[in-house]
C-alpha cells in the first residue's frame, strides 16, 4: 500500500547519496542495543553480519559512519517541537517530526492516505508504521544530512516494530531525548496553540482527550522500555521553554554534540 511513498526521495546510487549510511546496512546497532534490556525479549537476535564496528556500514573495504538518530518523545503539546527547533539552531540536526511529515503527506495532491491519515489524526490514533516510517526514511535521505532529531516518533509498538524492521541497521541510534509533562500543562498548551492559529484539526478538546489516552496506553510503554535499557535523557519540560533548553543543551553537549 506505502509503495507510492517511497518513489521520488530514493536515490539511485551509492554515490548520489548526500549520506552514505542510508545504503549498505548489514549491521543493526539498535537491535544490538536493545538486546542488552531486559524488556527487551522481542529483539534477540543479532543480524550482524558486518566486520564493521555498530556504529559504521561497510562499503567494499571501507566502513562509513552511520547518520546519527535521536528520538524525541513525550506528550502531546509537551513542547517537543520548540525544543527541537532551539536545538537545530545551535547544534547541526535536522528535524523530522513525523507528525508534521504525516500532516504534509496528508495534504499532498494526489495522495493515496490523506483520508487515512486526517482520520487517524483527528482521533488521536497512531497511523501504521509503514506510511510514517516511509515519510521518516524518504526526508532523511532527501536531507543528505547525518544528524536526525525525529520527532514524535516511535509512538507505540507498532512504530517500533516497524522502525527496527526498516531502519535500525541504517542509523546509528544515540538516545531518547524525553519532554516529561503533567497532563494539564499538556492539555493547555495544546489548547492555546489551536487559539493561536495553529490550523491543526487535532488541538480541541475532543480530540486532545484521545490523543492524551493514547499517549497514556501506547507511547508511555515505549519510552519506558527504552528507559529500561538505558537509553531515556529525561528532561522536566514543565517550566518556561528558555529554562527546559537549558537542560537540553547540557544532555546534549554532555554527549559529545
Ligand atoms: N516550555 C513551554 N512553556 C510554555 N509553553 C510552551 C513551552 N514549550 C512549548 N510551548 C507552547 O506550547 C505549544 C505546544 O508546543 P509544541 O512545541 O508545538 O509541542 P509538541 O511538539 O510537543 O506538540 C506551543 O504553542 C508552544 O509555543
Ligand atoms: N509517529 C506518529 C506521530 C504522529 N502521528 C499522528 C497522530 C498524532 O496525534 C498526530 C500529531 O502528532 P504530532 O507529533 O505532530 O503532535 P503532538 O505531539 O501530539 O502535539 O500525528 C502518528 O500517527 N504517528
Amino acid at each position: 500500500m506505502w509503495r507510492a511513498l517511497a518513489r521520488t526521495t530514493w536515490r539511485a546510487a551509492a554515490n548520489d547519496c548526500g549520506s552514505p549510511g542510508f545504503r549498505f546496512a548489514p549491521s543493526t546497532l539498535t537491535q544490538q542495543q536493545l538486546r542488552h534490556s531486559k524488556a527487551s525479549k522481542r529483539y534477540t537476535t543479532n543480524t550482524n553480519t558486518s566486520t564493521a564496528p555498530p556504529h559504521k556500514i561497510r562499503i567494499g573495504i571501507m566502513s562509513v559512519e552511520k547518520p546519527k538518530v535521536v528520538f524525541v518523545l513525550g506528550g502531546p503539546g509537551a513542547g517537543k517541537g520548540t525544543q527541537c527547533s532551539r536545538i537545530v539552531d545551535r547544534f547541526q540536526f535536522t528535524h523530522l517530526s513525523a507528525g508534521d511529515l504525516l500532516r504534509e503527506e496528508r495534504s499532498r495532491e494526489g495522495s493515496e492516505f490523506g483520508n487515512l491519515i486526517e482520520d487517524y489524526i483527528r482521533n488521536g490514533k497512531i497511523v501504521p508504521v509503514e506510511v510514517t516510517c516511509s515519510l521518516l526514511e524518504n526526508a532523511m535521505k532527501a536531507s543528505g544530512k547525518s544528524r536526525f532529531l525525529i520527532d514524535g516518533f516511535p509512538r507505540n509498538q507498532d512504530n517500533l516494530d516497524g522502525w527496527n524492521r526498516q531502519m535500525s541497521e541504517k542509523v546509528d541510534f544515540q538516545f531518547v531525548l524525553f519532554f516529561d509533562c503533567g497532563e494539564d500543562v499538556c492539555v493547555q498548551r495544546c489548547l492555546g496553540r489551536g487559539q493561536s492559529g495553529s490550523g491543526r484539526t487535532d488541538d480541541n478538546l475532543d480530540s486532545l482527550k484521545k490523543r492524551i489516552s493514547t499517549y497514556n496506553n501506547d507511547s508511555l510503554p515505549i519510552i519506558k522500555f527504552f528507559e529500561g535499557a538505558g537509553q531515556v535523557k529525561r528532561i522536566d519540560a514543565s517550566p518556561d521553554a528558555e529554562q527546559v533548553y537549558g537542560e537540553v543543551e547540557k544532555i546534549l553537549v554532555a554527549s559529545g554534540f
